[in-house]
């Protein structure tokens, strides 16, 4: 698991949380403030729409009313389709209105009767569908090119085809029978100009575009896209001005008032780019995403610098609290701290650890002191188990090895003679007249004697000889012995002599008898040596003691 320090975990909580609050905010109020340039945008373009189709349709009516008016000049009505009067009032119409580029009166046949600065005067316009829809009635329709009529006008600037919309009245004489029609080319740049100057006067930016739409979905002006199909032409879009999302676009659409009594359907479409349109709002959001990033960034400084100021007395606890583990002496928590809490935290760990401290020194005391009284109880149990041991394995008044751990040695030994052949003989040593050294001098002196003649024994045997007192005043020695020696034998005598020529406090001379005997490896058990031994003892008393016995 990824462990961090308190000061990063704080300032990354508060650093991620602040940035996600700034960005969720921004991104809300961006959200807002787009939905609502949208909405501002798509009122603009309607409004422009509106205002520029109620402007077209207003100069078209008018124009189409121009014609109706002179249609129904009283020359005319009375069938004098060649009045100059008619000729006069078109060149008027015409130097008036400089969008009118042809004005003319043609009679059933579709000659040119009359028309204004003598354009096409005499030629025949019959086939024209202006002509034929003025005998039917008032007309006005899309724009189109006049190859003839071009040729007599001066040409574009910018050398494009000139283009016309066509306006046609009947002529009716006063019986109510239609008897010419009086026609009108205006100059297609009149119209798109109107539409221009209307959209630039509603103040919209430079981006927004606006379409001239038939009926059928074709697009008329401008230029560029002329002929292509707008598929996208709103169904009543005069009942229901408004604005829609089309493409990338914000379109709105708006019908054109036509002329009294005319078939023509246009619309005026503004629209303008959505990333366009939707630009200040873009432009909103990028500040509020930077401001949040800002903000982001001061919120998790001041996190910084607040988890720095919160963590470092926690550090300094958790430091001391390292110190404490790796029994550190002297060690001490910091008290003054800013925060309640931690102050209480550092006060306790403290007092804890003084306790704690106090309470392992005091440990460490019992400590020493149990182990100083092991030891002494150790060293005491290890001297009564050697005193023991002494007690059990020799005698309490000469101090040589007792009948118990004679017993043991002769079975070791029997044993070991079995398996090694390792040979061995066995004194018996009685003290003469033993008793009557009691009788005459007392037990106690009795008791000195033998302590004295243990004494003895011990000087003259060997360290590898084992003496013990075998009971009363009768003491053994087990002596190693090699086959074909005589050892044993030199050896008691030299005790017998070596304590009968020793001088004993109080009684003078003490004298011994020595029984020997040597074991065989074919004795079933020790007593059978000591039978041996004993019977020699016996021998040597009988023989007049202060003396030795020997059986091979
Ligand atoms: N002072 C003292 N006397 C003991 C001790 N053990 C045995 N005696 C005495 O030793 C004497 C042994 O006497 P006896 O068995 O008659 O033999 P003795 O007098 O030495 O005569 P012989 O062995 O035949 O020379 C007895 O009087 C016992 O009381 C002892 O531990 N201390």
């Amino acid at each position: 698991m990824f462990k961090a320090s308190l000061r990063s975990h704080l300032t990354l909580w508060f650093g991620g949380l602040s940035l996600l609050t700034l960005l969720i905010v921004g991104a809300y109020v961006g959200h807002i403030a787009t939905e609502q340039v949208r909405q501002a945008s798509g009122n603009a373009l309607s409004d422009a729409a509106r205002s520029t189709a109620a402007l077209l349709g207003l100069q078209l009516r008018e124009r189409q009313q121009d014609i109706h008016l002179l249609s129904r000049e009283s020359h005319l009505v009375r069938g004098e389709l060649d009045d100059p009067d008619i000729l006069h009032s078109m060149e008027l119409r015409s130097q008036a209105r400089a969008e009118y580029a042809w004005m003319g009166v043609v009679d059933l046949d579709g000659r040119v009767r009359q028309a204004a600065r003598g354009l096409l005067r005499n030629q025949s316009v019959q086939a024209r569908p202006w002509f034929q829809a003025g005998l039917r009635g008032p007309y006005t329709a899309d724009p189109h090119e006049a190859v003839l009529l071009a040729k007599m006008l001066p040409a574009n600037a910018g050398g494009e085809p000139l283009r016309f919309i066509d306006f046609a009245a009947p002529i009716v004489d006063g019986d109510g029978r239609v008897i010419g029609v009086l026609g009108a080319h205006a100059h297609w740049n009149w119209v798109t100009g109107i539409v221009e100057s209307a959209v630039v006067r509603s103040g919209s930016s430079p981006d927004i575009e606006v379409l001239i739409v038939n009926e059928d979905g074709r697009i008329l002006y401008p230029e560029r896209l002329a002929g292509q199909q707008q598929t996208r032409l709103p169904v009543h879009a005069d009942s229901r001005p408004g604005w829609s999302v089309d493409d990338d676009y914000l379109s709105s659409f708006a019908l054109v008032p036509p002329p009294p009594d005319t078939d023509l359907s246009w619309y005026i479409a503004v629209r303008q780019p959505l990333a366009s349109a939707l630009q200040p709002a873009r432009v909103l959001l990028y500040k509020l995403l930077a401001l949040g990033a800002l903000g982001a960034c001061l919120f998790t400084a001041v996190a910084y610098y607040l988890a720095r100021n919160l963590s470092r007395p926690i550090e300094q606890l958790a430091r001391a609290a390292q110190q404490v583990q790796i029994h550190h002496t002297g060690v001490s928590f910091p008290q003054h701290q800013p925060v309640l809490e931690i102050a209480q935290l550092s006060q306790s760990m403290q007092t804890m650890t003084d306790s704690l401290l106090g309470k392992e020194r005091e440990l460490e005391d019992a400590n020493a002191l149990l182990e100083a009284t092991v030891a002494q109880r150790t060293a005491a149990l290890t001297q009564a188990n050697a005193e023991l041991l002494q007690l059990a394995t020799h005698d309490a008044l000469t101090g040589v090895h007792n009948r118990g751990r004679l017993d043991e040695k002769l079975v070791e030994c029997t044993l070991l003679l079995k398996r090694t052949q390792q040979g061995f003989a066995l004194l018996l040593i009685d003290a003469d007249h033993f008793k009557s050294i009691n009788d005459t001098h007392g037990h106690a002196t009795g008791d000195e004697v033998l302590v004295r003649l243990a004494q003895l024994l011990r000087r003259l045997t060997r360290a590898t000889d084992f003496v013990a007192r075998y009971g009363g005043e009768e003491f053994a020695v087990v002596v190693p012995h090699s086959e074909g020696e005589q050892g044993p034998q030199v050896l008691a005598q030299k005790i017998c002599d070596g304590i009968a020529a020793t001088h004993f406090d109080v009684v003078g001379r003490v004298t011994v008898s020595i029984g020997v005997a040597l074991a065989h490896a074919s004795d079933p058990d020790a007593a059978a040596l000591i039978r041996r031994a004993d019977a020699q003892l016996y021998l040597a008393k009988q023989s007049g003691r202060n003396r030795v016995a020997f059986a091979e």
